[in-house]
């Protein structure tokens, strides 16, 4: 479905070759090097690292040390370490904190986003799906950072944890199109305090059903990202259903749970909430 290519002013990507429809399991990988939750000082971490390297096939180990790397190095350790600050994942499995993958780590951050990234525990793989119809010729990105926040915060974040200026369609928007795309993921953000903070008190009032129906709105002009909808989705189930609405209940249950299947997939067993989606960023960066 894709390709290692050349990504003009990213280093490497992955490019679809075909036409990949929404919901599609694009990736589904093992890690080929795995660090421990508690990773303890560098000097232990190097030498983790290295037992795990030296034990690769010749190929995997060329392919792992290709990998882009943020960190200066001068000798095999200190450069498969860097090669793991840059590009490691997080993995909620027992005891393991964060790993590398071949493919799955050269796919690029885009804050349009057109592909989800999740760590499958069930089948104890890294997943990615296609959020939306990815045409031949597009390249598959992911959203390197916790949540939506404005253009400058993404930025800087960016910069300062992946050392990159983005230069993604959302990013390179017109200054108006820009503040218009940042207001509404502001006005997002805003909703999302106001529907937990009325969920916690268990507060369902008319106002509460018109934040997430702004909210649905909202979502869906700005377009599928990480979990937002479903999750705006699920809030709306759960209103509707406390206030007796049934019927409206199911059909935004039967939207979350289908959102959350397209990127997901339906073996995952992640725990689905209303809550806000925390930090997906990479394991350490810079
Ligand atoms: C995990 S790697 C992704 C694969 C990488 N491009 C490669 O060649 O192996 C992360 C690095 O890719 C580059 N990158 C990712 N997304 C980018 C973007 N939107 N704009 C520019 N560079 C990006 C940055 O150099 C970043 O530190």
């Amino acid at each position: 479905m894709y390709a290692l290519r050349d990504v003009l002013g990213r280093g490497k990507g992955l490019v679809a070759i075909e036409n990949i429809p929404k919901g599609t399991r694009i990736l589904s990988e093992k890690p080929i090097i795995t660090m421990p939750e508690d990773q303890g000082e560098d000097e232990w971490l190097k030498s983790h690292i290295s037992q795990q390297v030296d034990s690769l096939t010749e190929h995997l180990r060329k392919s792992f040390l290709s990998m882009h790397n943020l960190y200066p190095y001068q000798n095999l350790a200190e450069q498969a370490l860097g090669i793991v600050k840059t590009n490691g994942l997080p993995v909620e499995a027992n005891g393991i904190g964060g790993a590398v993958f071949l493919e799955a780590c050269r796919i690029n951050h885009a804050g349009d986003n057109n592909a989800q990234k999740n760590w499958n525990q069930s089948i104890k793989r890294h997943t990615v799906h296609a959020l939306r119809d990815i045409s031949k010729g597009d390249e598959i990105t992911i959203y390197y950072l916790g949540r939506d926040s404005s253009r400058e915060i993404r930025q800087r974040k960016l910069q300062d944890k992946f050392g990159f200026l983005c230069s993604c369609r959302l990013c390179s928007l017109p200054t108006e199109q820009s503040q218009e795309n940042d207001r509404r993921l502001e006005r997002v953000d805003q909703l999302d305090d106001l529907i937990g903070y009325d969920g916690m008190r268990l507060k369902f009032s008319l106002q509460t059903l018109r934040y997430v129906d702004e909210r649905i709105r909202l979502y869906n002009e700005q377009g599928p990202g990480d979990s937002g909808l479903p999750r705006a989705y699920l809030d709306a189930a759960q209103i509707t259903i406390a206030h007796g609405d049934l019927a409206r209940g199911r059909i935004f249950a039967e939207r979350a749970v289908e959102g959350w299947r397209t990127a997901h997939g339906s073996d995952s067993k992640a725990r689905f909430t209303s809550t806000k989606p925390r930090s997906m960023s990479t394991v350490n960066g810079p």
